[in-house]
């Protein structure tokens, strides 16, 4: 084999790109990453970082307006996002993947057939490939939509001035995260969901979001479908990426019309594999178009595996982390380790909403195979939620026999910060009396779950058997004090 065979090939400089890139060069393969545009993906440029700035910039904004009634100045908004994604930046860039012993090519990566491929026409050898090129925005295609209107979570950045109303087609975490920053910085918005708000999600955990995202002023259509847009009158129109005369308005099912400036569609995600050449390798896709795999990510050729949103797992920066260090150890070495299904997820909106495992509120979603029992704990009753004077939310777990606990959701402040006990809990079978052992300070918000294990326990010690054995245990300790005390007092007599 020639010198410049290359071990493993990872296509996309993502964050599943990166990882799998960095664990094979570790394992001391020999690795190229190929990506076509800038090394960091969606959650550098595009995804989490810049939206959960926004999210920080807007919340500071709003209680600055509420205090002061200073009006937003989007600009500096603009810089803030810039400069978080600039401190971020480094960790991704093509000289640390060097430093880390990954070679780096900048183009655009084309399958040609069984271990070969072409960087914008340059041949390229490999033994073994990870796809890493991710997902991009979906377009519901709107009839009549005007694309110099319409922005996704790609082009949302590019806004020059803040639209006066924002229209947000979707429901998921885009469209509740970005419509709340949004609603907080100033603009009208109203969301248009096809599904309800969050469908993935505990009902009541969405009762306390809604509130919230209301109170914020967010109007919010529910099981509501766009059928068309047309122009809105003409004349000066705020806010567009690129102005035209004219704004939005959108025509619903039910005859509803929504105006806006600017329309952001968050309908979810498209896997990126077009002009990738798979036919080519003989990797096969399922029916949603995302790269096919089996438990240890690999494709449905053997040599050939896959990792982040172009596969059919959640799509999270952490579990593209993990899956494609995973794949990458599994090709390199060839191990046999398979993915992990208890992947933790977080709506970072206000309050957040985060869960991980057995899902909650099976019974409001009309599942029967919930788990065998929930514990809630309303965070009226955590401390530091009183002393913070935000008291919304609950934490609830999903219990198994035993008090074993196979998952939970968590609605309220700092939530996602409390879910990390709640993920450790889940992977290592945890059970309500380990939390309930493990001392946690005061006050915190993650007291919420141990709170909740504390009254698990409780629970448990008063209903037989446990109750039996634990009133014995008293009668016979009463009994022994009540004999001791009949005797003459004396050190050697005291109670033990
Ligand atoms: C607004 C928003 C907010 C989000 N917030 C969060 C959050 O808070 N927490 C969280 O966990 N997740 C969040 N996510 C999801 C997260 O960003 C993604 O799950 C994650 O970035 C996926 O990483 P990836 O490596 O699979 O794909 P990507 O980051 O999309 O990387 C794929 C890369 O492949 C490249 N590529 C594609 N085709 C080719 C080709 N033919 N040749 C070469 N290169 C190619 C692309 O240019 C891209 O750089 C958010 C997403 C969005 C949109
Ligand atoms: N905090 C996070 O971890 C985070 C944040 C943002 C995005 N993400 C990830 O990015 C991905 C994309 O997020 P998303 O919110 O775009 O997608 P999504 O698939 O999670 O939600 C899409 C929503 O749009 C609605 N919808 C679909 N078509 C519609 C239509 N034509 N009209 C009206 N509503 C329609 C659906 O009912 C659903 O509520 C998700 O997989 C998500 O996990 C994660």
């Amino acid at each position: 084999m020639g010198k410049d065979m290359i071990d493993l090939l990872v296509v996309g400089g993502g964050t599943a790109g990166i990882v799998g890139a960095q664990t094979a060069a570790s394992l001391g393969a020999r690795t190229l990453l190929v990506e076509r545009a800038r090394t960091g993906g969606d959650c550098l440029w595009t995804g989490c970082v810049p939206s959960k700035t926004l999210l920080a910039a807007a919340s500071d904004a709003a209680r600055l307006r509420r205090h002061t009634g200073a009006p937003v100045d989007f600009d500096r908004v603009r810089e803030r996002v810039r400069s978080a994604i600039a401190a971020i930046e480094p960790v991704d860039s093509p000289a640390a993947l060097e430093a880390a012993g990954v070679g780096v090519l900048l183009g655009n990566l084309r399958f040609t057939g069984p271990g070969r491929a072409e960087v914008d026409g340059r041949p390229v050898a490999f033994r073994q490939a990870l796809i890493a090129t991710g997902a991009a925005p979906a377009d519901p295609g709107i009839p009549g939509l005007d694309p110099g209107r319409t922005v996704t979570s790609e082009t949302v950045w590019d806004l020059a001035r803040l639209p006066r109303r924002l229209a947000v087609v979707g429901g998921g975490p885009v469209a509740c995260e970005l419509g709340q920053a949004f609603a907080r910085l100033g603009s009208e918005v109203t969301l248009i969901v096809r599904s309800g708000l969050l469908p993935a999600e505990d009902p009541d955990a969405v009762d306390v979001l809604r509130e919230a995202l209301v109170a914020d002023g967010l109007r919010i259509l529910e099981h509501a479908v766009v059928r068309a847009a047309e122009v809105e009158g003409s004349g000066d129109v705020e806010g567009s990426a690129s102005p035209v005369d004219g704004a939005v308005r959108l025509r619903l099912g039910d005859g509803t019309a929504v105006d806006a400036d600017v329309v952001l569609l968050a309908t979810g995600r498209v896997p990126r594999t077009a002009g990738l050449g798979l036919d080519a390798l003989g990797v096969g896709l399922d029916e949603a178009g995302r790269v096919a795999t089996d438990t240890r990510l690999r494709t449905s050729v053997p040599t050939v595996w896959a990792a982040g949103d172009v596969t059919s797992r959640p799509r999270h920066t952490h579990s593209a982390g993990i899956d494609a260090s995973l794949a990458a150890s599994n090709a390199v070495l060839g191990l046999r380790r398979r993915v992990d299904d208890a992947i933790p997820r977080v709506t970072f909106t206000s309050p957040e909403i985060a869960a991980v495992g057995a899902r909650t509120g099976a019974r409001r979603h009309g599942s029967p195979a919930g788990p065998v029992s929930e514990r809630t704990v309303a965070h009226t009753h955590v401390d530091r939620a009183i002393t913070d004077g935000d008291t919304r939310g609950f934490t609830r777990l999903a219990l198994g026999r035993g008090g074993r606990i196979l998952g939970g959701t968590i609605v309220g402040a700092r939530a996602g910060e409390s879910l990390g006990e709640l993920c450790l809990a889940v992977r290592h079978r945890h059970t309500t009396a380990d939390v309930f052992q493990a001392m946690h300070p005061y006050p915190t918000h993650s007291d919420g779950v141990w709170n909740a294990a504390i009254a698990d326990v409780r629970d448990r010690l008063a209903k037989p058997p446990l109750a039996a054995l634990t009133r014995g245990l008293a009668a016979v300790r009463r009994a022994r004090l009540d004999r001791t005390r009949r005797k003459p007092v004396g050190l050697d007599s005291a109670p033990r």
